[in-house]
Order: C-alpha cells, then sequence, then structure tokens
C-alpha cells in the first residue's frame, strides 16, 4: 500500500485549519499507488485527496506539478485541482513531509479497458498536450534517454538473477537506444506516466486524468508511446492492434502526429518500455520484501521491448 508517512486526526484537524474546506469528518489511507502517500478525506465542505510527497518528488519540482493542475484544469481538461490555503499557498507540511489537497475526481480506472477507452485516452491526451502549449513552466525529465544508463548502473550487477540473459539484452537495447533516440519531434509538456491506474472513467466516459508527478517537458510523442506500451498489450504480451489503432485515431483525430513522429514511433515506444523496466527493475531490487508497496514486475516491460525491437513501421501500432 502507499501511505509511508501516518498522520494523526489531532495533526490533520490542525493543519485543515489552514484551508477553507470545513471541519473533518473522516480520513483513511489510499491502499492503490507506489510514489506517495494518499489518504482521502472527507470534510464538512466535501471530498478530497491529501498528499504527502515521498522521496521519490523532488520538493522544488512541486510547484511545476501544483500550477500544472491548475492550467489544465483551467484549461478544460478534467484533472485534480490543488485547493488553496487561507494564505494563498498550494504546498503545505505535514508530519514532516510537503503536502497538498486537491478535489476528488469521481470515477474509477479500468482493469480491462476496451478499444473504445483507448479512444477516449488518445483525444484526452491530445488536448491535454494542446492545453498543456500554453503553460509557462518547464521541467527537464528526469527518466529521459540520458538517465537510463546510469539507472541501469545501479541495478545490472543484480539483473541476471531477476531474469536469466536480461544483462546482455539490456546493454544491447541501450546502445540501440542511445543510437537512435530522436532529439528534434515537437515538445511540450507530458503527463508521463498516463497508466490505466491514473485515468478514471465513469461508464465509457473519460471523467479525468490524475496523478501528474512525472509531468514534464517532453517529446509529446513518448507520451503517446508509453500508452501504446501501458494499453495495448494483453496479458501474455502480445500487441492489440485494434487498441493500438483506437488510441492513435483518438490522439490524430485532435493533434495530427507529424511524419517524423509516426516514424519515430518504434523507437519512442522501445524506450518507453526501457524506462519502466529499468524503474521497476530498480525498485524490484531494492523494495524490502517485507514493505507494504506491491512491486510491480519489470518483466512485464522486457517483453514489450522484445515486441518493439522487432516492429519496423508505425502501422504495425495501428498509425
Ligand atoms: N484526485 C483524486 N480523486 C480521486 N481519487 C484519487 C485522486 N488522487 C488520487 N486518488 C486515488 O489515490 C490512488 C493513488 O493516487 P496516485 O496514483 O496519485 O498515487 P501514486 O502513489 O502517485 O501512484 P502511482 O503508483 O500511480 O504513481 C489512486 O489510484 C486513486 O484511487
Ligand atoms: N506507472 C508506473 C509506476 C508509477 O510510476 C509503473 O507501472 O511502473
Amino acid at each position: 500500500m502507499a501511505v509511508y508517512t501516518d498522520i494523526n486526526e489531532i495533526e490533520l484537524a490542525a493543519y485543515l485549519e489552514n484551508y477553507d474546506i470545513g471541519t473533518l469528518l473522516s480520513f483513511k489511507g489510499i491502499a492503490e499507488g507506489v510514489e506517495n502517500s494518499n489518504f482521502l478525506l472527507r470534510t464538512t465542505a466535501g471530498t478530497f485527496i491529501l498528499t504527502l510527497y515521498e522521496k521519490r518528488v523532488d520538493r522544488n519540482d512541486l510547484p511545476f506539478f501544483i500550477n500544472l493542475m491548475q492550467h489544465l484544469a483551467a484549461n478544460g481538461i478534467e484533472c485534480p485541482q490543488p485547493v488553496v490555503q487561507k494564505n494563498g499557498a498550494a504546498i503545505g507540511e505535514l508530519a514532516g513531509r510537503p503536502s497538498a489537497i486537491v478535489t476528488f475526481l469521481e470515477g474509477m480506472w479500468l482493469r480491462k479497458p476496451a478499444a473504445e477507452h483507448c479512444y477516449a485516452l488518445g483525444v484526452a491526451m491530445a488536448q491535454m498536450h494542446v492545453a498543456g502549449q500554453s503553460f509557462a513552466m518547464q521541467r527537464e525529465n528526469s527518466l529521459t534517454m540520458k538517465d537510463w544508463r546510469p539507472l541501469w548502473e545501479k541495478c545490472m550487477a543484480d539483473a541476471d538473477a531477476v531474469e536469466a540473459g536480461l544483462r546482455v539484452q539490456t546493454e544491447a537495447d541501450l546502445a540501440y537506444l542511445e543510437k537512435n533516440w530522436p532529439s528534434d519531434l515537437p515538445r511540450g509538456v507530458i503527463h508521463a506516466d498516463m497508466f490505466p491506474d491514473n485515468v478514471f472513467f465513469i461508464g465509457q466516459n473519460l471523467s479525468g486524468i490524475i496523478d501528474f508527478y512525472f509531468a514534464c517537458t517532453d517529446m509529446l510523442a513518448y507520451d503517446l508511446a508509453i500508452c501504446l506500451n501501458a494499453w495495448c498489450f494483453e496479458r501474455d504480451f502480445s500487441y492489440n492492434l485494434t487498441k493500438g489503432t483506437a488510441l492513435l485515431r483518438g490522439y490524430n483525430s485532435v493533434r495530427p502526429l507529424e511524419p517524423a513522429e509516426q516514424q519515430a514511433l518504434p523507437v519512442l515506444c522501445h524506450g518507453s518500455a526501457m524506462r519502466f523496466m529499468l524503474t521497476r527493475l530498480y525498485d524490484w531490487i531494492n523494495t524490502p520484501a517485507d514493505s507494504f508497496v506491491t512491486k510491480k514486475d519489470p518483466m512485464e516491460y522486457l517483453r514489450r521491448m522484445r515486441f518493439h525491437r522487432e516492429v519496423r513501421s508505425a502501422s504495425e501500432y495501428g498509425q
């Protein structure tokens, strides 16, 4: 579960006095998620999410995330809105951690998204990219191609114990990606972690996007590549062309991909699979066995990399 920092009702009630959102009725830790501690709060004014930012979030990045959510919400994107304190600040401190309260989004994430959900996702992602073009702040992606090798070097000694042959294979993939990574594609704000658990639906309708804590300035098509990986593979690691086609059709209906972006899709998909394989591998090796956090399997992304390695054109993704 993702409640790394515990809080009690006395400190929480005192903290809420900084806000204009009534008094505390109840709160409980949210088990889902792996990055931060999240609590569901009910107050006399409504339902909210309280987040305590944990180790992987740099305090200096919080204004980017908070302002981004405010900017996107003001531009018609359904996402949590930071609640501002009486003194005007959206970032506070609770239990020794930086903290924020955001509005609660209705809906639920889909364990088994279908092609129509992928279409809706493509539309929403393109709308987010368009809305992000007028966002003034920048944040470098701290998990992009140049960051993969240093991360790999922290894992490689243990890699073959996780999966035989992983070391040789990852070296070859990294060398390929370093040589072929694009640099001149359209850039802007990307979500960078738009997995199914960060996208809520009510029935068939996409009701909102959460968890902007990896958002950064990078190639827009890379965000799409992350989604093709996270939404369009089946449990047996086969690529679902119907879902991929729907996702790309939804995206293109709002922001048509440029020819250079289309051409780069295979390497972007390959790289995004590497990014998630590596962060998962690092956690796999470094998370203590008695931790409450459910570790995510790095090999799911190794299997995807094997697929991407063989792809020769974007049409194989449904473009
Ligand atoms: N604004 C919101 N409205 C409703 N539920 C939310 C909201 N924010 C977070 N949640 C709930 O909290 C859970 C964890 O949130 P979130 O994904 O932001 O955590 P995280 O630790 O950053 O996770 P991740 O592993 O995806 O990076 C979500 O799955 C959802 O159930
Ligand atoms: N979405 C990430 C975890 C949170 O960053 C993964 O599935 O590896």
